[in-house]
């Protein structure tokens, strides 16, 4: 019955749409895996998975999908942005509602000063899986394997903690859940007011060293949001300034839970993963013959792709028809993540031949994953000033080819952690171990982000960051 259906809909071209079924991407290689010793559990937890509730709708899907067209043809701006890595031990009600503060807070700057709407994407509500340099991590001369994720095993440097353990895929489930049901409720339950937003930042101005440079957009938005009241425009008729919609996205990296969430969508009859609105492949899975092209070139999800600087044009043109045979704008998402000391020389041989070629992506930038250094006092941490710059380079470039910079992609969190040096108040290599608490990469504290947002409205009103 399954198979019938998703013949009918005829997906592909040039591959036999009887080919992909959700686990054709079990006969294919497939890389950062976690190896679980117990196979049968394993089995067991993704069969009760399967029979789950899915956790989003595929119709939310395709309004994304349809908003990411939009940003596709310019008329858009995607954001994107969360944890690293979601924890177990961090789950809880002031975590999210921090980071869902400062998605909104960023969103309503670079709205007013890009004046375009801004698509919102959090990675929440299922970013627990984490691909790894290394298999095994070694401390005092004891190797054990490398944390994964919260998904896959704990992140404490015991032998018991760092086993993969399937039983946590039901876990991350059912957090997941709860996470998305916490969202949803404050995007339409009155955490989203305009009004209230702009008072954030007009906080967060305050006791900012850098007041004075921001100042006059966020009196601009609250003039803006005045004016809008006294002619009657105002939250109780009109919902836009009451509510908002925050997409949910992780890097789908563990193809069992993938597959396990992956249903038959009952208005089209098409497979959608309802594990999240929008998945991305990550730089280290990206293959074009591996397991993770093969299941996302069969979900009807809006989906993105890290692209790093090793990337080749013609390699970067088969990707781009194999997961977008059919060249839709809004499918497909080009995550670039080049650092910048690389960007310069690799970003825009790709735009032009993307352009030449006519394919239709949008082109986001992440700027964490390419800036990723060890500071003096040991700590894995990330620059300010690189990850602006690594964003000025990807404006500058797509300003030069006449191609459209379509969005960001942060590693954040509402919270005031010191993970990332630098910004506005100069958090130094010896500050990092006063608030260091990622589990895996460092992330831009609740200030830096709202900096960023500024410094990036700043561009998208005059063309320079
Ligand atoms: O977030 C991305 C990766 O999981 C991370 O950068 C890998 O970090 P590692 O090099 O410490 O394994
Ligand atoms: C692992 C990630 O990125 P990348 O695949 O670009 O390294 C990530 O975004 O969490």
């Amino acid at each position: 019955m399954y198979q019938k259906r998703f013949i009918k809909n005829d997906l592909f071209k040039g591959k036999t749409v009887s080919q992909w079924k959700p686990d054709s991407w079990r006969a294919k290689p497939i890389l950062q895996q976690p190896t679980y010793q117990d196979q049968q559990a394993l089995k067991d937890v993704e069969a009760n998975l399967a029979g789950y509730p899915p956790l989003v709708f595929a119709e939310e899907t395709r309004q994304l999908y349809k908003q990411l067209g939009d940003v596709c043809e310019g008329k858009g701006f995607l954001l994107q942005g969360g944890d690293c890595a979601e924890s177990f031990d961090e789950f809880n009600a002031p975590k999210i509602r921090d980071t869902f503060k400062v998605i909104l807070q960023m969103a309503i700057v670079l709205t007013f000063a890009g004046r375009c709407p801004v698509t919102k994407v959090a990675r929440m509500a299922g970013q627990y899986a984490k691909p790894r340099s290394s298999d095994f991590e070694t401390i005092n001369g004891i190797s054990l394997p490398s944390y994964r994720g919260d998904i896959v095993n704990g992140f404490e440097f015991t032998e018991a903690s760092r086993q993969p353990d399937p039983n946590r895929l039901v876990e991350a489930y059912h957090k997941s859940a709860a996470t998305l049901n916490l969202l949803r409720a404050f995007a339409q339950g009155g955490l989203a007011d305009l009004h209230q937003v702009n008072r954030w930042n007009m906080a967060f101005l305050e006791n900012n060293p850098l007041k004075e440079r921001y100042q006059d957009m966020s009196d601009r938005i609250q003039d803006t949001l005045s004016f809008m009241d006294v002619i009657g425009i105002n939250a109780q008729n009109n919902s836009s300034l009451h509510e908002t919609t925050l997409f949910t996205s992780h890097e789908a990296l563990l193809l069992n839970y993938e597959q396990a969430l992956t249903r038959i969508d009952t208005l089209t009859g098409k497979p959608y993963n309802c594990s999240a609105h929008m998945l991305w492949i990550g730089e280290r899975t990206r293959q074009l013959d591996h397991a993770h092209v093969e299941f996302f070139s069969g979900i009807n999800n809006p989906i993105g792709v890290k692209v790093g600087p090793s990337m080749q044009e013609d390699e970067l043109i088969r990707l781009i028809d194999a997961l977008n045979p059919n060249n839709t704008p809004g499918r497909l998402t080009l995550i670039t993540r080049m650092g910048a000391n690389n960007l310069g020389d690799n970003l825009p041989r790709l735009l032009r031949r993307v352009k030449a070629e006519g394919r239709n992506v949008v082109w986001s930038s992440d700027p964490m994953h390419g800036n990723t250094i060890t500071s003096s006092s040991g700590y894995k941490t990330r620059n300010f000033d690189s990850i602006l710059t690594e964003i000025r380079q990807f404006f500058d470039a797509h300003k030069a080819e006449g191609t459209h910079a379509g969005g960001i992609h942060l590693e954040m969190t509402g919270q005031h952690v010191t993970e990332c040096t630098g910004g506005a108040y100069q958090i130094s290599d010896a500050d990092l171990s006063q608030a260091y608490q990622t589990q895996c990469d460092p992330r831009l504290n609740a200030d830096q982000v709202l900096e960023m947002a500024f410094l990036v409205a700043d561009h998208l009103k005059t063309g320079k960051v």
